[in-house]
């Protein structure tokens, strides 16, 4: 039995791929803000990521997003975000939801994340992100996926690492269900210094053949 945060919904079949923090109980919130966060994915090699330059999050690697401005669906603004931080255009499609709470806000963050495996346009570095290409390392990849053995002659092998000592300290958990392309959703809750204090992943399962 799957034992499903509050604050989360999805469709569908559904496997925890990681939880923790059982000591403590889920933060309550007041309401909820909406935001997007997107990702350029290519030859299931390598992805873009951007290092936030001020506000939020400054000096950590990110997918290009922010918040859903009034007006606009989700995907609307996740297209609107990658445009204006990376300059670039990408058939996004919603991949996963996030759902973060901070105990020192009353708001909670509801993330709508989107996916693209193709882009256009020349990736452009903003005010707000320095984008650049990271490799994923063959233990964010299901092993057994078809995709990852293929060389598609882009060396993304030659480029550094996804920085995850560097990223969001929740991005670890969902990330492989991401490259893998499952369905993702989850929750995580932050006490003091952005310190993860609980949290819970979920995935569609895997398909068959797979190792995670
Ligand atoms: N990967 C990851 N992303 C997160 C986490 N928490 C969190 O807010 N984000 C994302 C969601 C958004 O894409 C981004 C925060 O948005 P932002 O502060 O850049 O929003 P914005 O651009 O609209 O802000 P602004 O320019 O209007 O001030 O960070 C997390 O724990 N992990």
């Amino acid at each position: 039995m799957v034992n499903i945060p509050p604050g989360i919904t999805h469709d569908g079949p559904m496997v925890e791929v990681a939880s923790g923090g059982v000591e403590h109980d889920w933060i309550k919130y007041e309401k909820v803000k909406e935001y997007t966060n997107a990702f350029v994915i290519l030859n299931d090699q390598k992805v873009l990521l951007g290092l936030k330059k001020r506000g939020f999050g400054v000096g950590l690697w990110n997918g290009f997003g922010g918040k859903v401005d009034p007006g606009e669906t989700p995907a609307q603004a996740a297209v609107r975000e990658l445009e204006e931080e990376a300059g670039i255009t990408a058939p996004l499609r919603q991949c996963g939801t996030l759902f973060f709470v901070e105990n020192t806000m009353d708001a909670a963050f509801n993330i709508s994340v989107f996916c693209a495996y193709e882009y256009s346009g020349t990736i452009t570095e903003s005010d707000e992100m320095r984008p650049e290409w990271f490799s994923i390392p063959e233990d964010l990849l299901p092993r057994t996926n078809p995709l990852t053995t293929v060389d598609h002659g882009d060396n993304a092998a030659a480029l550094p690492p996804i920085p995850l000592s560097k990223m969001w300290a929740d991005d670890e958990f969902w990330m492989p269900a991401m490259f893998g392309r499952r369905h993702f959703v989850g929750r995580a809750d932050f006490g003091v210094d952005n310190k993860m204090i609980k949290w819970w992943f979920g995935a569609a399962p895997a398909a068959t053949g797979d190792s995670v």
